[in-house]
């Protein structure tokens, strides 16, 4: 890293996590850093990409390395700095939407862009542009939670976690339930919306093509660590070779069409 990169907001160091049995993770090496392109993590089912995001959220013990916030220990913050690091990491999961399913959408991303203004957040963005973000139209904002689709509500959950202008955003599987063409379009709004915002994303998902559209960079998680990193293209062509690992030569296999159309 040169002189002048500026710090990781978040960054994991030889991480080593497990949950009473063996390690799920074993020596991960990661770091987000305000401004840079997107980073993807791939992996199988299991393979422990969702135990990384909430190990980065320092929900789980950690069993050696460490995770730091701006370069403090997430486990070790004060109250002060865990405000900050609260505001400042978001995460958007699979099934992750946390807001009252009887509010309208226009009162969930209001609360969301409150909540910023009362962090010290604040863009001075509207409901009308995040719900533009995250391709709803302008009428869904007289729509209850309660009556989105699993795609649309996992769009508000995207927009809501964009509302507070996070350093580091955390999406893990986050548009399981939108159909392929939305899912480009998302990618090209939330490309632009972070990028405006020198927002760090970190990306896991199963999905290659979710992967390899958003993400400049990705690792392949299996056994526990990173086998393979590189562009998505970049991996993929690995994966060819007789000596690649099999979760690389898997995911090759699985993705022939998909290789050389990333970024
Ligand atoms: N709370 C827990 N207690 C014990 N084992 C767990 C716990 N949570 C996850 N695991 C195990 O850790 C491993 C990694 O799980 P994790 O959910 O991180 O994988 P993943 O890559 O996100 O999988 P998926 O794509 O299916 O969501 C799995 O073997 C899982 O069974």
């Amino acid at each position: 890293m040169s002189s002048t990169s500026p710090a990781p907001i978040l960054r994991a160091t030889d991480l080593v996590v497990g949950y009473g049995g063996p390690a799920i993770l074993e020596g991960i090496e990661l770091a987000l850093l305000p401004g840079a392109e997107p980073v993807g993590v791939v992996g199988e089912s299991g393979a422990g990409k969702s135990t990384l995001v909430q190990a980065l959220l320092g929900h789980l013990r950690i069993r050696e390395g460490h995770v730091t916030f701006d370069g403090r220990t997430v486990g070790k913050l004060g109250r002060r700095d865990k405000k900050k690091f609260r505001a400042a990491v978001r995460t958007v999961a699979q099934n992750g939407l946390d807001v009252d399913l009887r509010w309208t959408v226009d009162r969930a991303v209001s609360g969301a862009l409150s909540d910023a203004r009362k962090a010290g957040r604040a863009s001075g963005r509207t409901v009308a542009d995040l719900l533009d973000d995250v391709a709803l139209e302008p009428h869904f904002a007289k729509r209850t939670v309660y009556s989105l689709s699993g795609g649309e509500k996992q769009r508000l959950a995207l927009a809501l976690a964009l509302a507070t202008r996070p350093g580091a955003l955390l999406l893990d599987e986050p548009l399981t339930a939108v159909d392929p063409a939305m899912r480009g379009e998302i990618v090209r709004r939330l490309t632009d919306a972070t990028r405006a915002e020198g927002t760090a994303v970190l990306l896991v998902s199963h999905d290659v093509e979710l992967v390899g559209r958003l993400c400049s960079t990705v690792h392949v998680l299996a056994d526990g660590t990173f086998v393979a990193s590189g562009p998505m293209n970049d991996v993929l062509a690995a994966g060819a070779d007789d000596d690649a690992h099999p979760a690389v030569r898997g995911l090759a296999e699985a993705a022939p069409l998909a290789a050389q159309r990333f970024r």
